[in-house]
């Protein structure tokens, strides 16, 4: 287990440049499954997420090559199922949460797929249910061995249908997106996710010859294709990184540019943190935060707290949900942050507590932050990192504090966060890997 020596009170300073996004890349990678051809992905971030579905589908049977620094070739001519029976598979699938979208596209072309649990962030159930209940509706019978904890797909045929999933899932929308386009027929899926993630993998499977409609919307009509061609396909820059950046900036005092940022792609968040008093410049494809902010929040036009919750695309996604908790820990006034979505996300709050903000966490989904209005520096403290957005909030608490702080277990930062203590460095961090 690694961990982080941080000694904070430095505002960062300079220029940023995003690295690919985490969940696109996850399901661009499984997505490369649905053709014998050669597809090219280039802006993969080199972080543990992507090095371990690039090696569990290498295992499977794709030739990966790296071609330069961000950018693979898959080619999936051989694929051996049996693979998915094995020990290695299920250590492998259970090291990340995107590993799940493998089942569709095997599935859509082999008509059968096996999977165990999936592992990623441990912040409260994560159920697999859209999944299945849409495989299950374009014609596939699913068994799930509670014993082995193993689930299993297959069907003699597949047939398009349409469909009103139950929520809007992200890896499940992926899922059924991913057999829908090799099924003949025409498939609906209403309530569908429409994250930017899920539009870019839309727009690759139309490059492959998919025939998607409604990309962007919650209601996307797919018509089956007997085959799929091979594609070059460039990942958008991660806008939780991105975001993350800003709520550093913010909290230190800092200044930075954020190059290539993907502002057509932000959705809300940089209204969130406007919301929270953040000034930042939107100037073509970059963001610019300026130094030295004591920013207020707003509350609403009634006067009442402001709450700051997630919600599906086009809402504020519960992804940047920590990093908006740590950055209100120093404003000026309050927030009540509501983390709708999942359960376990932010009991964190009780090592920012100790690290001297005020914080009354109501109940599992909400906490009250009342800033400090950076009167009184937060303290350095030692402390373990539970998933991987508390972990950034805890490195962006440790950087804006008086002091050091130690930081263990960032193996689950390193999940998606690519050489981040590097990175952090040349914008004058003090962070060293120890
Ligand atoms: C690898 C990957 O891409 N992971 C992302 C993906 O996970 P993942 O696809 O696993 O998450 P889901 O979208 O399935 O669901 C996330 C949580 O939100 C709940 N839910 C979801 C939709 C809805 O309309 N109502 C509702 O309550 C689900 O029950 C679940 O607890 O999407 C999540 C939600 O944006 C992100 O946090 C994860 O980073
Ligand atoms: C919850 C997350 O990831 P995963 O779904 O991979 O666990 C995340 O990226 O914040």
């Amino acid at each position: 287990m690694s961990s982080f020596e941080v000694i904070g009170g430095r505002p960062i300073k300079g220029e940023i440049t995003p690295q690919g996004a985490k969940n696109e890349a996850l399901q661009v990678i499984c997505a490369t499954l649905l053709t014998k051809e050669t597809v090219i992905i280039d802006n993969l971030p080199d972080i543990l997420d992507v090095k371990n579905l690039i090696h569990l589908v290498s295992d499977l049977g794709v030739e990966t090559q790296k071609l330069s620094d961000r950018k693979y070739s898959f080619r999936a001519q051989n694929i051996n199922l049996d693979y998915l029976k094995t020990r290695e598979f299920k250590k492998r699938a259970a090291a990340l949460r995107g590993s799940i979208m493998i089942m569709g596209p095997l599935l859509a072309r082999f008509k059968k797929a096996f999977f165990p649990k999936p592992g990623g962030d441990k912040i409260g159930r994560r159920r697999l249910d859209t999944h299945f209940y849409g495989f299950e509706k374009l014609g596939a019978s699913f068994d799930f061995d509670s014993e082995e904890f193993f689930y299993t797909v297959h069907a003699d045929k597949l047939k398009g249908a349409y469909m009103l999933l139950d929520e809007a899932s992200v890896t499940g929308t992926a899922n059924i997106i991913m057999t829908a386009v090799l099924t003949p027929g025409t498939t609906t899926i209403y309530n569908a996710a429409c994250e930017p993630y899920v539009q870019q993998l839309c727009k690759m499977l139309n490059s492959m010859g998919a025939r998607i409609n409604g990309i962007g919307s919650n209601l996307l009509t797919i018509e089956g294709v007997s085959e799929l061609n091979g594609c070059e396909h460039r990942i958008l820059s991660d806008i939780i990184e991105i975001g993350s950046f800003i709520g550093l900036a913010a909290m230190t005092g800092g200044e930075i540019t954020i190059k290539e940022a993907n502002t057509e792609h932000l959705g809300v968040i940089p209204l969130a943190f406007r919301r929270m008093g953040i000034e930042m410049e939107i100037r073509n494809n970059e963001i610019y935060i300026p130094p030295n902010q004591r920013y207020t929040i707003e509350t609403f036009i009634d006067g009442s707290i402001m709450t700051i919750s997630d919600a599906p695309w086009p809402g504020l996604t519960p992804d940047l949900l920590s990093v908006f908790l740590v950055v209100a820990t120093q404003a000026n006034g309050s927030v009540l942050i509501h983390q709708k979505m999942f359960e376990s996300r932010l009991f964190f709050v009780d090592k920012l507590i100790d690290m001297g903000a005020r914080i009354i966490l109501c109940d599992p989904h909400r906490a009250t932050v009342i800033g400090l209005n950076h009167e009184t520096p937060l303290k350095g403290s030692i402390m373990t990192s539970p998933d991987i957005r508390a972990g950034v909030a805890l490195l962006i608490a440790a950087l804006s504090a008086k002091g050091k702080s130690i930081i263990h277990n960032i193996e689950q930062i390193d999940r998606g966060y690519e050489h981040i203590d590097k990175r952090l460095r040349t914008l004058g961090a003090e962070i060293k890997r120890i």
